[in-house]
């Protein structure tokens, strides 16, 4: 159902395995990888960091709340985001970080590119993560490179409008599903990715489900080291909707689960919009969606 990839063989990028690839990301919009350069026990490292960071008291949380500092960096308590208008907020946490330009940089004040939040406990947090990010970035890039000549490209077609990237690393946390949870509660709601690509990593607890052709909500899990990758917003504008931003959501079980998206948004100034139509810019649409979901940042 959810096609399945080699890392390898889209570095290679035999015909093959680039006709799958465009498939996948017209047919499916989800795929999943396995043989990156980030090992399972990498992956484990960095998933047991969020969760020493999510387990924190809350005290130590709310120095970095997200809602505090108004930016999106830091930490999102549950209920901080609203994906969904038509459910309630999202019961799961988050932690962001992401994409910082220098102080006094062009669109440096913006919230696509705000100064991190780094927390001081779990000890290690900025450092483990903040490498995760630059190494996640590098594979992100290797798929979207793949995914232009899939698409007839050359390497550089998506990768040029990525020097300065709007790129988020978000650890979310899901808790046991609620026992008040109703119909229109989710640990995320119904949604499309902002952006352009989706690197997803997870503990390996289901959860994750991703609407189908045929209207069916279908499961997709993948152990530490395999990655679940899923085409945003932007790209589906990006490439006349050849590629599919297609909904997922996460309802919850009785697990705690701990998911780790790198969200490769490019440089705010890219114009994403199909050819011919009046222009998208990628920084004003993805502020735009953080302004429409995180409750801190709504308008009036
Ligand atoms: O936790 C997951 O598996 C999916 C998370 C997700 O869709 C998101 O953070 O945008
Ligand atoms: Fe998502």
């Amino acid at each position: 159902m959810i096609p399945e990839f080699d890392f390898a063989d889209i570095e290679k990028g035999t015909p093959e395995t680039l006709s799958e690839l465009s498939k996948a990301a017209r047919e499916v919009g989800f795929l999943t990888i396995s043989n990156t350069p980030i090992t399972p026990a990498r992956m484990g490292l960095v998933l047991a960091m969020y969760r020493a960071f999510f387990e924190l008291p809350e005290d130590q949380k709310q120095r970095v709340n997200m809602a505090v500092t108004g930016a999106n960096r830091g930490w999102g308590a549950p209920k901080s985001e609203q994906v969904d208008p038509n459910a309630n907020p999202d019961y799961k946490e988050v932690y962001d970080s992401g994409f910082a330009l220098p102080e006094g940089a062009e669109f440096s004040d913006l919230a696509v590119y705000a100064p991190n939040r780094w927390p001081d406990l779990p000890e290690g947090f900025e450092t483990v993560i903040s490498a995760y990010y630059r190494d996640a970035m590098a594979v992100a890039r290797v798929l979207l490179r793949g995914l232009a000549n899939a698409l007839g490209q050359d390497d550089g077609y998506f990768d040029q409008h990525f020097d300065r990237p709007m790129a988020l690393l978000r650890g979310n946390y899901y808790p046991e599903r609620p026992d008040w949870a109703g119909e229109k509660d989710f640990g995320i709601a119904a949604h499309t990715d902002y952006g352009c690509l989706t690197l997803l990593g997870t503990d390996g607890v289901a959860g994750l489900e991703v609407l189908s052709g045929d209207d069916t909500w279908v499961p997709v899990s993948a152990k530490p080291g395999t990655f679940v990758i899923n085409f945003g917003e932007m790209l589906e504008f990006w490439t006349e909707g050849q590629v599919k931003a297609t909904l997922h959501r996460v309802k919850g079980t009785s697990e705690t689960r701990i998911s780790v998206p790198l969200f490769f948004n490019p440089n705010y100034e890219t114009n994403v919009a199909p050819k011919g139509s009046d222009p998208i810019i990628a920084g004003e649409h993805l502020g735009k969606r953080f302004a429409e979901t995180y409750l801190h940042m709504k308008a009036g």
